[in-house]
C-alpha cells in the first residue's frame, strides 16, 4: 500500500469553548478556521454538541459559506442533528456519541447495537452527498457494524491512547495502539477509510501517522493550546510536520 498524502482535519471546537466562557463574540472559530485553511489544513472539523457548549447554529453556517476546504460537522445522531446538516451539506458527517455531563467524547458510537436504525438515519446524508463517518472505538464488532451498515469512512477514538501518552503508561499507551494499528488494517480490508482523532499531540501523532490506511487524522484541543504560545499558522505549521515527518520515516 502507498504512503499517499494523510489529511489535517484541525478542530476549532475549542476556540469557541473560550469565546462562550465570557458570552461574547472573541475569539471567533471561523475566523481560526480561515487562518487554519491558509496554514495549510485539509480540512475542518467542528462539533455542534445539542447543549451547544461550544460551536453554535451561528458558527456552523458561517463555515459552511466561507470555508474553501471541506467541512467535517460532528454531530450526535439526532433529529435535531439530522435536520442541521441535511439544510448545509457538509462534505462529511461524522456521527459521535454524547453524553450530557462528560467533559469531552468520552467513548465511541455504538453501532453494534443499533446498526439497523442508524443504516437508516444515514441514508439521507449518502442522498445528500454528504460522506458519512462514524466516530467510534477501536473494536472489531464496531468495525464490522460500520461496514455492515454502509458508511464509508471510520474515525478511530484515539483518546485511551493519547490520555495514556499523556500519563506515561506506557503499556497501555503500545497496547491502545495496537488497538488502533489492528483496527485501521481490518477496515482498510472491509473497504472502510479511515480516519483518527482526539487528543492528539506532537508527541502522540507520529504512530499513528504511520499508519499506511490511516487518510485523515483530526486534531482540535493541542494545536488551539499550542496556539497560545506560538500562533495559531505555526502550530498547525508544526502538526503538520510531525505527521509529514513520521509518514517519510524521518
Ligand atoms: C468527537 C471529538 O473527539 C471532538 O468533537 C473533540 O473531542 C472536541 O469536542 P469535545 O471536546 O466537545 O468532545
Ligand atoms: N474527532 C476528533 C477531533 O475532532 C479532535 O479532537 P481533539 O484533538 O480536540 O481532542
Amino acid at each position: 500500500m502507498t504512503h499517499d498524502k494523510l489529511r489535517l482535519g484541525v478542530n476549532i471546537d475549542h476556540v469557541a469553548t473560550v469565546r462562550n466562557a465570557r458570552g461574547g463574540d472573541v475569539p471567533d472559530p471561523v475566523r481560526a478556521a480561515l487562518i487554519a485553511e491558509q496554514a495549510g489544513a485539509d480540512g475542518i472539523t467542528a462539533h455542534l454538541r445539542e447543549d451547544r457548549r461550544h460551536i453554535v447554529d451561528s458558527d456552523i453556517e458561517r463555515l459552511a459559506t466561507q470555508l474553501s476546504i471541506p467541512l467535517n460537522f460532528e454531530m450526535a445522531a439526532t433529529d435535531e442533528m439530522q435536520a442541521i446538516a441535511l439544510r448545509h451539506k457538509p462534505h462529511a458527517v461524522c456521527l459521535v456519541p454524547e453524553k450530557r455531563e462528560e467533559k469531552t467524547t468520552e467513548g465511541g458510537l455504538e453501532v453494534a447495537q443499533q446498526d439497523n436504525k442508524l443504516a437508516h438515519y444515514i441514508k439521507p446524508f449518502v442522498d445528500a452527498g454528504s460522506r458519512v463517518s462514524l466516530f467510534i472505538a477501536a473494536n472489531k464488532r464496531q468495525v464490522e457494524a460500520a461496514a455492515r451498515i454502509g458508511a464509508p469512512v471510520i474515525e478511530l477514538h484515539a483518546g485511551a491512547y493519547a490520555d495514556a501518552w499523556a500519563e506515561e503508561r506506557w503499556d497501555v499507551r503500545d497496547s491502545e495502539l495496537a488497538k488502533i494499528t489492528d483496527m485501521a488494517a481490518y477496515a482498510d480490508e472491509l473497504g472502510l477509510e479511515v480516519h483518527v482523532g482526539h487528543g492528539l499531540t506532537y508527541d502522540s501523532v507520529g504512530p499513528i501517522a504511520v499508519l499506511p490506511q490511516v487518510k485523515e487524522l483530526n486534531i482540535g484541543h493541542f494545536i488551539i493550546g499550542e496556539a497560545i504560545f506560538r500562533g495559531l499558522a505555526p502550530a498547525i505549521q508544526a502538526m503538520r510536520r510531525c505527521m509529514d515527518e513520521a509518514r517519510a520515516g524521518i
